[in-house]
């Protein structure tokens, strides 16, 4: 296990609030993350007030857009200085290598590109609705070998899927999981989930956990108890 698995998602829409937050939780213990939400309303200024706390910082806008675009859209998020920033598979392996060709002149301090295979809020019966007709973590190996192939560091998968990949994918090859709950939490729109050492033990490096963090009474308590539940 790395020593600073947990990504703590910032899903608000308030920033003090969000700010308030970030300020009760410990940069040592944790990296935070800010979708599309939180990018929208405030934007790069926001990634600098994370990092002007010494946060660092997963920028999570799951691009997906034809490989020029995507690419540009890559460097953007580079030229932000953030740890890690993500796009979807399914955009494809043109896409995907488009992307990681785009952070070459950042050299060592390019973000991690990990790549995002099937979502943890869908289940068998959604990916049929959309014309997918294999089990979820079928699909999540064939997308995760395609990330593999355009070079990029990982992929975004559930932690049930961690197991399988790791054995087949190598040690070094980055599984994000979210999807993460504690033993009681509610499980909210998430279907593929587990708990915080059930995916260390599959696998997973890093642990995406929203909620049932920035929703707890105390946020740092939570944060602590996740921690110390990995050692
Ligand atoms: O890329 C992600 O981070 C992501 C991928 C995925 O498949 N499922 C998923 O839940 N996420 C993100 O992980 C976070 C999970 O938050 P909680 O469900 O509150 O723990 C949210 O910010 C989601 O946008």
């Amino acid at each position: 296990m790395n020593n600073k698995p947990i990504v703590v998602a910032l899903d608000f829409d308030d920033k003090n609030a969000a700010l308030q937050l970030i300020d009760q939780l410990d940069p040592q213990m944790c990296r935070l993350k800010v979708g599309k939400e939180m990018f929208t309303l405030f934007g790069p200024e926001l990634v600098k007030d994370i990092h002007s706390r010494d946060f660092e910082l997963f920028l999570d806008l799951k691009f997906h857009d034809i490989p020029n675009t995507v690419a540009k859209a890559v460097s953007a998020a580079a030229e932000l200085g953030v740890w890690m920033t993500n796009i979807h598979a399914t955009g494809g392996l043109a896409m995907m290598e488009a992307a990681k060709k785009a952070l070459a002149p950042y050299g060592k301090d390019a973000p991690l590109l990990i790549a995002v295979t099937v979502l943890t809020s869908m289940s068998d019966e959604d990916l049929k609705l959309i014309g997918i007709d294999v089990p979820a973590f079928e699909h999540v190996q064939r997308l995760a070998r395609l990330t593999q192939q355009a070079g990029l560091d990982g992929v975004v998968c559930s932690a049930h899927e961690a197991k399988l990949l790791k054995s087949s994918l190598g040690e070094s090859f980055k599984l994000v999981t979210p999807g993460i709950r504690p033993v009681g939490a509610d499980k909210g729109d998430q279907h593929r989930i587990m708990t915080p050492p059930q995916a260390i033990e599959a696998g997973s490096d890093y642990l995406v956990i929203g909620r049932p963090i920035t929703k707890a009474i105390d946020p740092l308590a939570a944060l602590t108890a996740i921690h110390q539940s990995l050692k």
